[in-house]
């Protein structure tokens, strides 16, 4: 069994599968919290406010930041991405598990600011399948999947920094090995 009140965090490089692998973790396990990041990316045509992300300006982000309202925060591939505190804290102290899908240096600062937590890293096979996801999912500008695939070199060289390394070659196989990790 997981303790309650844990905080869980998946991360890895845009594109590895990430986001695909939390959604089916959730119907599986629906009594996890996924914390919905705070974004100043523009919503792809799919995405809903305040089911993906809250979609919100610089200054707005930066407001935020100064009162402090994130646990962690990063900046990405030109757009900022940070963890609104006031929910995950509150489903912690109801003893509830809270997952965040973050990158690299948010992950890094959750490690100083929670130490208990369980940091789990998502690689791909290879960085040509990685490539080859990126392009499939067919959201991002060729100069945005350029941005994540140079940013993807240095934040699988820190997979080590973590306590699970997971490969995502096949779906079901790497959901199990996740399972495993949080249960
Ligand atoms: N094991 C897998 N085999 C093949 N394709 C996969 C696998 N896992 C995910 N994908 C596909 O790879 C693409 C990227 O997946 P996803 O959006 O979940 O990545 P992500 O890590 O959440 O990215 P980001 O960090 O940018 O949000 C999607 O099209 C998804 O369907
Ligand atoms: N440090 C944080 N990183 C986050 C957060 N929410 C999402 N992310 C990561 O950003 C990249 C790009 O996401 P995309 O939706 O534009 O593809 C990806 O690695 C996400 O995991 C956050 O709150 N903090």
């Amino acid at each position: 069994m997981i303790k309650p009140g844990r905080l869980i965090v998946v991360t890895g490089p845009s594109g590895v599968g990430k986001g695909t692998l939390v959604r089916l973790l959730l119907t599986r396990h629906p009594q996890l919290y996924l914390s919905i990041s705070t974004t100043t990316r523009q919503p792809r045509p799919h995405e809903v406010e305040g089911q993906h992300y809250y979609f919100v300006s610089q200054d707005t982000f930066q407001q935020m930041v100064s009162a402090d309202e994130l646990l962690e925060w990063a900046e990405y591939a030109g757009n900022y991405y940070g963890t609104p505190r006031k929910p995950v804290e509150q489903h912690i102290q109801r003893s509830e598990s809270v997952l965040l899908e973050i990158e690299l240096e948010g992950a890094r600062q959750i490690q100083q600011t929670f130490p208990t937590a369980l940091r789990i890293f998502i690689l791909p096979p290879n960085v040509a399948e990685l490539e080859q996801r990126l392009r499939g999912r067919g959201q991002d500008s060729e100069e945005a999947i350029a941005r994540r695939l140079e940013r993807a070199k240095a934040e699988i060289e820190a997979a080590n920094e973590f306590d699970v390394q997971i490969v995502n070659d096949n779906l079901e196989e790497a959901l199990s090995k996740l399972e495993a990790a949080i249960f």
